[in-house]
């Protein structure tokens, strides 16, 4: 295949098509994602057959668990993925919402129009289930997608995109409104990132390997979806029993995903109470204990010593690192440090603590008494998630309808003239 070539066309494809839904009214966006979530729920066992071939090969690849784990599709996901598309329908559309409407003293009137960025090419993680959730959000904020998943998923993601042509036939819209890249080589994200007369922006969801190529080479506006090193410190204010179950949550609820915790800090004043609990907890799910002399010292040798890059680690994986820290200044300097500014969370029953950790903990998503695996479109209220964007400036956090939308100034005159 001749990767120029094919994506100039996916991307001149992208870019009419880009218009069409702009413009396309909420009854028929909606009437869309409902045929898309039916083909998928009617074609469970078709997507759950080529999510099989994908797993095989992944196998025989050797992949990691924690990849296996993303890479999964299950009947339960499946049916996720079709309650997600729904909910997305059930949500408000943000297009065309006009607001801050004021008169200037000229007699202008002056306002804000929500419309959609137009073309959005996202990289992503080969996770099957994105595909579902990008491709609806992107069609009901009226933007074209460009979609490259994992290599891993090549196959699921291709039964989907089958179920998502389905949908936009279902409500005659363009098909090329949401493309799913016909090829794994990776000269095509090379093509994506740098066609800047297609694409408007790019969403990178992954590691580091794909945020060097990004950095060197991105021509078109990007909004980072990083790695998650999160963080959860315990005050010695703390709870005990949120505390055990919240750390607990953060990390073995799911090993795999950005917004598992990857560092347990604790207050010097309440580690020889809560860690022997906890860590026993931890053992007896198989969790690798990595920490500080401190923690070593309470808990005894099983735990492995950890050393500077324990901090910088997103495992990503039954790992942990903890540290005994003198407070909430050690914590929160160490989570500007050594975070990736996605999400980390404080465990206190003092309210002025509390406040200085949301003020000063400079992440996406900052927390108070909850576990940063709610840090997820879905649990956010958004249907579903483009990802967690890991970026300052647009979206910051779990980005659904509104961060694939901006805004721009109305005016409505009648004939008035600058003096
Ligand atoms: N903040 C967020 O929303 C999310 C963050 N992540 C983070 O991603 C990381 C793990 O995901 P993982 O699957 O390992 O991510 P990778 O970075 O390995 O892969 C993600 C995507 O990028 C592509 N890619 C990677 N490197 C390159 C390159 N040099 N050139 C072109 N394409 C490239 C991959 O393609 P190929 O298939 O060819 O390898 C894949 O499509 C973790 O750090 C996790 O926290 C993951 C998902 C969401
Ligand atoms: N949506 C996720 C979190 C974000 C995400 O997709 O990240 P990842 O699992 O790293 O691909 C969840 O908690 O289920």
């Amino acid at each position: 295949m001749d990767i120029k070539h094919y994506m100039n066309v996916v991307g001149q494809a992208a870019r009419k098509a880009s218009r069409a839904i702009a413009r396309a009214d909420t009854n028929q966006k909606n009437k869309a994602l409902l045929a898309i979530a039916d083909a998928i729920e009617r074609d469970l066992e078709r997507l759950v057959a080529a999510n099989m071939v994908d797993l095989e090969n992944a196998r025989q690849n050797g992949l990691e668990e924690a990849l296996i784990d993303r890479l999964t599709l299950p009947e339960k996901t499946v049916r996720g993925m079709a309650e997600g598309l729904r909910q997305i329908a059930a949500l408000p559309d943000p297009v065309g919402e006009m607001d801050d409407f004021t008169y200037r003293p000229s007699g202008i009137q002056l306002g804000k129009m929500r419309v959609p960025l137009g073309v959005v090419g996202i990289i992503y993680e080969a996770r099957p289930n994105v595909t579902a959730d990008a491709a609806g959000l992107c069609l009901k904020s009226g933007n074209a997608v460009i979609l490259r998943g994992g290599s891993e998923a090549f196959h699921s993601n291709q039964a989907i995109a089958a179920c998502v042509h389905e949908g936009l036939r279902v409500a005659d819209l363009p098909l090329h409104a949401v493309q799913v890249l016909e090829t794994t080589d990776r000269a095509a994200v090379g093509e994506l990132i740098t066609m800047s007369e297609f694409v408007d922006v790019i969403v990178p969801r992954g590691g580091k390997g794909l945020i060097e190529r990004i950095s060197r080479e991105a021509r078109v506006p990007v909004i980072k979806h990083l790695d998650g090193n999160c963080h959860v410190y315990i005050d010695d204010t703390a709870n005990p029993d949120k505390a055990f179950n919240i750390a607990l949550n953060a990390k073995t609820h799911r090993y795999g995903t950005c917004n598992t915790m990857e560092t347990l800090l604790v207050h010097t004043a309440f580690a020889e109470f809560i860690l022997p609990r906890l860590a026993a907890a931890y053992w007896e799910k198989g969790v690798e204990l990595r920490g500080c002399e401190r923690t070593q010292g309470i808990l005894g040798d099983k735990v492995v010593a950890a050393t500077e890059a324990d901090w910088e680690t997103e495992y990503l994986a039954p790992v942990l690192a903890i540290k005994v820290v003198g407070g909430i200044d050690d914590a929160i300097e160490h989570i500007n440090h050594y975070g990736s500014h996605h999400t980390d969370a404080i465990v206190t029953d003092d309210y002025g603590r509390a406040r200085r950790f949301l003020r000063e903990v400079d992440s996406a998503s900052v927390m108070v008494n909850a576990s940063t695996r709610f840090a997820d479109g879905f649990e956010y209220g958004l249907g579903a998630e483009i990802g967690i964007s890991t970026d300052k400036i647009h979206a910051r956090g779990p980005v659904g309808l509104h961060g694939l939308t901006s805004q721009k100034w109305i005016v409505l005159g009648d004939g008035q003239i600058r003096q």
